[in-house]
Parts: structure tokens; C-alpha cells; sequence
């Protein structure tokens, strides 16, 4: 089976090199193009544009960072929409607001190609392995249609209903994420300042009813102070912010959520977007030295 990738960041790179392994043949396009080579390398062919990625490929993928991005590669010159038709799906598997995706649904739909949203959760590693939740929604022909893709992609995908219930899902798993990030770190604080070891904090925590992956697997580089990046920073920062947006939207009052983003956007500044969404520890810690 032939694909299409658009966007090979830390997600879409993972991703195209997982199908590859497993037999896909994968066209993929970069903005920065450059960094196709190592794709290329093994095994893939580029692409020159998003549109010439869609001509090559009956499914195509998008990986990007963020809500202007996603509509860039579909609605600018040499996107997505030059050449998609009917007999073609575009799969988006960016992390973004219900209201983005259903702008790429329509826009898809309008020149008669079938359209998926379908952001993951799990971060590098899942996506190296195939061990993403893929959380989609949209067309269930396509769905149905790319099946043996996101077999490969994923070890769980659902199938949501309508355009957006896939990006509101996502949201919301982020939205908790964040919170526990943040969370996790005054704790850490908490417990460094008055007076006790963060190591045998993370023993206690692991043993008990708060033990979790995400504690366990950010916890000791944390201690550290390694961040590098498997989920940036500001990608949790753009996703509380965008599920403060569904907050508002319902009508739903989440002071957690907006203190949180308070704190991941007080990481911003201090430039940490690059680093890994575990270094807003860093910001809990600075917090601290002006209070
Ligand atoms: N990393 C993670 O753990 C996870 C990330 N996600 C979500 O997946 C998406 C991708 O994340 P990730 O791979 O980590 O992000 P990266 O920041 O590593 O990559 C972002 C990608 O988007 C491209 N891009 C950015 N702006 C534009 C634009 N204006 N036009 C075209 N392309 C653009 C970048 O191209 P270029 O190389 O040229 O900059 C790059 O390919 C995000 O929505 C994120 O929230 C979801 C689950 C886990
Ligand atoms: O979006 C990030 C993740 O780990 O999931």
C-alpha cells in the first residue's frame, strides 16, 4: 500500500519510518525539505508539494504542528486541495481545534476527496513502535480504507462519529495531561523545598494509586533537568489552550486547566517551547524564586 506523509517532525518522521518498516511505500513532503533525506534514505520518495503527494497517493497524511500549519498544507499554493478528488482521502492527524478540522473536511469534501481527522495520543516512542491511540472521526469509508495503515500506525484506533469529536477528544486527553504535568512538578517542588528527597518521592508515587507511565517516564529526567523533546512544550501549551477554547465554547469552567496554562505559557517566555512539555518543571521552580 502506497501513502502519503506531509510533515515529518518528531510524530510524522516516527510514523513514516514505522510504515516503512512494515512494508508501506511512503511519499513524504517537509516543509523544510531537507529533511526528507533520511526518509529517503530509507526507502521513501518525495514529494515536491503537498499536492504532488496527494497525485502520487490515494491516502495521504498530515502531521502538523498546529492549526495554521494544518491549513497551510491543505488551502496555500501547492496544497492539498490542487489535487485532491474523488477516489482520494486526506487523513489529518494534527492535533487542532474541532473548528480547523471541520474547515479541512469542507474543503476536502468540496472537490468530492474523503476526509479523516485522526490526532493520536502517545508520544516518539509510541510512534516509533506503532503504539499509538489514533482518536478519528469523519468519513468511515476512509477509515474503513485505512485500516491497514493505522494498524501499523497504532494499537488502538477508534472511530468517534463526526468531524471534530476526534480533535475535541484529543483536547481533553491533553487538557489532563497538561494539568498532571503541571501538578506532578509543584509536587516535586514541594517536596525538594521542604525538605525532603524527589527520588524517594518518585519510589512513593510509583508504588501507589498515582503511579502512571507519563510519572514514571518523566520523573527521573526531570530530576535531571533533561528535557529533550518528545512532546514540545509548546504543542501542550497550543493544545490546553485550544481545549480552554472548547471550555468556553460549553460553557465550562476549568480554573485547573487555565492555571496550567498560565504556567506552560510562563515556560514559553522563559524559551523553553523547544524542550519537552516536562520542562514547564523548570517553570514551577522559577515561580517559586519570585514568591
Ligand atoms: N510530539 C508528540 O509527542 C506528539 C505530538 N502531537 C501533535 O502532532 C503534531 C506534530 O507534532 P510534532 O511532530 O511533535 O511537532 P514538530 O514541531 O516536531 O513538527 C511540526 C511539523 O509541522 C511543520 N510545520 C510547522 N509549521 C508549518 C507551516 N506553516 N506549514 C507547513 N508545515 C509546517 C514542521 O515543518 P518544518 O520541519 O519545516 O518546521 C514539522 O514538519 C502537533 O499537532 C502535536 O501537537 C500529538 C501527539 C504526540
Ligand atoms: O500529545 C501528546 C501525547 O503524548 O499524546
Amino acid at each position: 500500500m502506497e501513502v502519503g506523509l506531509l510533515g515529518l517532525g518528531i510524530m510524522g518522521k516516527a510514523i513514516s519510518m514505522n510504515l516503512l518498516r512494515n512494508g508501506f511505500k511512503v511519499v513524504v513532503w517537509n516543509r523544510t525539505l531537507s529533511k526528507c533525506d533520511e526518509l529517503v534514505a530509507h526507502g521513501a520518495t518525495v514529494g515536491e508539494s503537498p499536492a504532488e503527494v496527494v497525485k502520487k497517493c490515494k491516502i495521504t497524511f498530515g502531521m502538523l504542528a498546529d492549526p495554521p500549519a494544518a491549513l497551510s498544507v491543505v488551502f496555500d499554493k501547492g496544497g492539498v486541495l490542487e489535487q485532491i478528488c474523488p477516489g482520494k482521502g486526506y487523513i489529518d492527524m494534527s492535533t487542532v481545534d474541532p473548528e480547523t478540522s471541520a474547515k479541512i473536511s469542507e474543503g476536502v469534501t468540496s472537490k468530492g476527496g474523503v476526509f479523516l481527522e485522526a490526532p493520536v495520543s502517545g508520544s516518539k516512542q509510541p510512534a516509533e513502535t506503532g503504539q499509538l491511540i489514533i482518536l478519528t472521526a469523519g468519513e468511515k469509508a476512509l477509515y474503513d480504507e485505512a485500516t491497514p495503515a493505522l494498524n501499523v500506525i497504532g494499537k488502538k484506533s477508534f472511530f468517534l462519529g463526526q468531524v471534530g469529536n476526534g480533535a475535541k477528544m484529543k483536547l481533553v486527553v491533553n487538557m489532563i495531561m497538561g494539568c498532571v504535568m503541571n501538578s506532578f512538578s509543584e509536587g516535586l517542588v514541594l517536596a525538594e523545598k521542604s525538605g525532603l528527597n524527589p527520588h524517594t518521592l518518585l519510589d512513593v508515587l510509583d508504588l501507589g494509586a498515582v503511579s502512571s507511565p507519563l510519572i514514571r517516564g518523566k520523573g527521573p529526567a526531570m530530576l535531571q533537568s533533561n528535557y529533550s523533546p518528545s512532546f514540545p512544550l509548546k504543542h501542550q501549551q497550543k493544545d490546553i489552550r485550544l481545549a480552554l477554547g472548547l471550555g468556553d465554547e460549553n460553557a465550562i469552567s476549568m480554573p485547573i486547566a487555565a492555571a496550567a496554562n498560565e504556567t506552560f505559557k510562563k515556560a514559553r517566555s522563559l524559551g523553553l517551547g523547544d524542550l519537552d512539555f516536562s520542562a514547564v518543571f523548570e517553570a514551577v521552580k522559577d515561580l517559586q524564586r519570585l514568591s
